[in-house]
């Protein structure tokens, strides 16, 4: 048996050849009557889609992006839904050695001009449905340059995605970029700020393939399905390119997120192996949705947000397996793992977000220097970049100073931005990002033991807590609270919440004050945006219910 340090090795040497092809790796190397994906539709219709479909179909849009311009190294974005053309337009891009600028569905156009302007994107691709928002406005100027192609009718000048496939041949030969070209510029998701360009390499997917094999345990009798979108690294990295790059099937499904249809999902089609963030565990706990009796699932695998403690036993009492819990980053893809696959998998540590997963060292640095905070005291999550060979983040696109403040001024190290605590056998606990830290009395608390509480009382669906100033303290908590549509908010309720942070977590960490709100400010990915719950309190337009 291959271990995985060996595996890791072998991977390292195909994606990080000179000699690598993206669309050879991704593709065209597979078996050609193997199944890629699963595509199934919103009222459940099935259909798969093989490598063999892939490869042709990709080598003709290809040869129509070549038409239009499209070489090695320029952009390419796409603004569409799970479905076959997104995989056929990636493997497309990437057949030419171009960059994928992926394009999350929900996004307003203003969000998406500030992803495909200033970097050149050459094309975009569109979902039909979301065609209008290309068109010319304040927020998104016309570009003569930028070309659109369409799913759909052909539509004004703008050509068909079948079209194009029916009227090219395919392409001859695919691009050798290599390991170091960048084959994605993604965004992160902005969840402490504006958002960054991240150039991801081939070689990352190397890492990608690790985390697929280890962390998730991804096997080829798997039903495997990633719900994450595609727009953002968890699902572009762990739903479309890991399964390509070992040449596993996964489910796509061509919808939005519903409690409804992923019960139907995981029920119709047997999954075995699910990921998602904890926001879907959260969402499926509290939905009315009934939970289907017949689940197979072997493994569900969490990852994006903290996992609040309150999934843990529903999930283990409704879907029959625990919910483990992994973290990474858009820069680095996923380090950090309670990992599924039997040669790693180990104790699953209350709150632990699990170990260093093999390729990556990661250490837990004081705040004021790089020294290893020790054992149990908190600090910053850093990747010892001299000791993780599967480490390719080397700097944010065109943002030399926000890269120079996540590396030392060596390189030796990476700061991740989180802050967490690691115990004796390097089990990690994360605390939070490092500007939601809240300084009380001197003490440091992670909003995110504080929200596991209150998300923990039978009347709350999540909650947010942020750190106001404080004379005499420095800061003190508040706590922002969406509550389910049973529960009455009132002051009975707040001291109930409060006494059980004093209970369940620590007497001194208690929220002074407590809002209710119909919902929290999230990034499109569904990230809570603790930064503007504290403009909004500097601002004085939240209102305490109740001190
Ligand atoms: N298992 C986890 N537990 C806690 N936090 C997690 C976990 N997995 C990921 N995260 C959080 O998500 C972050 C990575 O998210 P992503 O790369 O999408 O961008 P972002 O950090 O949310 O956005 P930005 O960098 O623009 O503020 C991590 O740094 C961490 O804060």
């Amino acid at each position: 048996m291959t271990s995985p340090e060996q595996h890791m090795a072998d991977l390292l040497a195909i994606f990080g050849s000179p000699a690598a092809c993206t669309a050879e790796l991704l593709c065209d190397r597979h078996p050609a009557d193997a199944v890629a994906f699963t595509l199934v539709e919103p009222d459940l219709t099935a259909r798969h889609l093989t490598f063999g479909e892939l490869t042709e179909s990709s080598g003709r849009m290809a040869s129509a992006l070549a038409d239009l311009g499209v070489g090695p190294g320029d952009r390419v974005a796409t603004l569409m839904g799970k479905s076959a053309e997104l995989v056929i337009a990636l493997l497309a891009i990437w057949r030419l050695g171009a960059v994928h600028v992926p394009l999350f569905t929900a996004f307003a156009p203003p969000a998406i001009g500030v992803r495909i302007t200033g970097n050149g994107t050459k094309v975009v691709f569109v979902d039909a449905d979301q065609r209008a928002k290309l068109d010319p406005s304040p927020a998104f100027p016309a570009d003569a340059g930028r070309r659109i192609i369409t799913t759909g009718p052909a539509d004004d000048g703008t050509p068909a995605f079948a079209d194009l496939i029916a009227a090219h041949p395919p392409l001859e030969r695919a691009v050798v970029a290599g390991g170091d070209a960048p084959v994605i510029e993604l965004f992160t998701s902005g969840t402490t700020g504006s958002p960054k360009g991240v150039p991801v390499p081939l070689r990352a997917v190397a890492a990608f393939a690790m985390y697929q094999e280890y962390g998730l345990d991804h096997r080829p009798s798997d039903v495997f399905w990633n719900a994450a979108d595609p727009g953002w690294a968890y699902g572009l990295y762990f739903s479309l390119v890991a399964p390509l790059a070992l040449g596993r099937t996964a489910v796509l499904v061509h919808s939005g997120f519903s409690p409804a249809l992923t019960w139907s999902v995981l029920s119709r089609f047997a999954v075995t192996n699910f990921a998602a963030g904890p926001t879907v565990y959260r969402a499926l706990r509290h939905a009315d949705a009934p939970v289907p009796e017949n689940l197979r699932l072997r493994h569900c695998s969490s990852a994006g947000e903290p996992l609040t403690q309150d999934v843990i036993p529903w999930a283990e009492r409704t879907l029959g397996v625990p919910v483990l819990d992994h973290y990474g980053q858009t820069e680095l893809g996923m380090a950090v793992a309670n990992a599924w696959h039997p040669d790693l998998r180990g104790e699953v540590r209350p709150g632990s977000m699990g170990r260093a997963l093999p390729g990556w060292t990661v250490e837990i640095l004081r705040p004021d220097g790089d020294i290893p905070a020790g054992t149990g005291v908190t600090g910053r999550v850093s990747v010892d970049c001299a000791h993780s060979p599967l480490m390719w983040f080397t700097g944010y696109q065109d943002a030399e100073d926000r890269t120079a403040e996540r590396f030392s001024p060596d390189r030796r190290w990476y700061y991740t931005g989180d802050v967490a605590t690691k115990d004796e056998d390097g089990y990690l606990f994360f605390a939070a990002r490092d500007d939601d830290v809240i300084l009380m009395g001197g003490y440091r608390i992670g909003p995110f033991d504080v929200e596991s509480v209150l998300a923990a009382h039978e009347a709350v669906v999540e909650a947010a807590v942020v750190g106001v100033p404080d004379e005499l303290r420095g800061e003190v908590l508040v706590a922002f609270v969406v509550l389910r549509p049973t529960a009455r908010p009132g002051d009975e309720l707040v001291a109930e919440l409060q006494q059980a942070v004093k209970t369940g977590f620590a007497a001194h960490a208690y929220p002074r004050a407590i809002h209710f709100v119909p919902e929290l400010p999230k990034t499109p990915s569904g990230k809570t945006q603790r930064f503007l719950l504290r403009q909004r309190l500097q601002a004085g337009s939240a209102r305490p219910t109740t001190h």
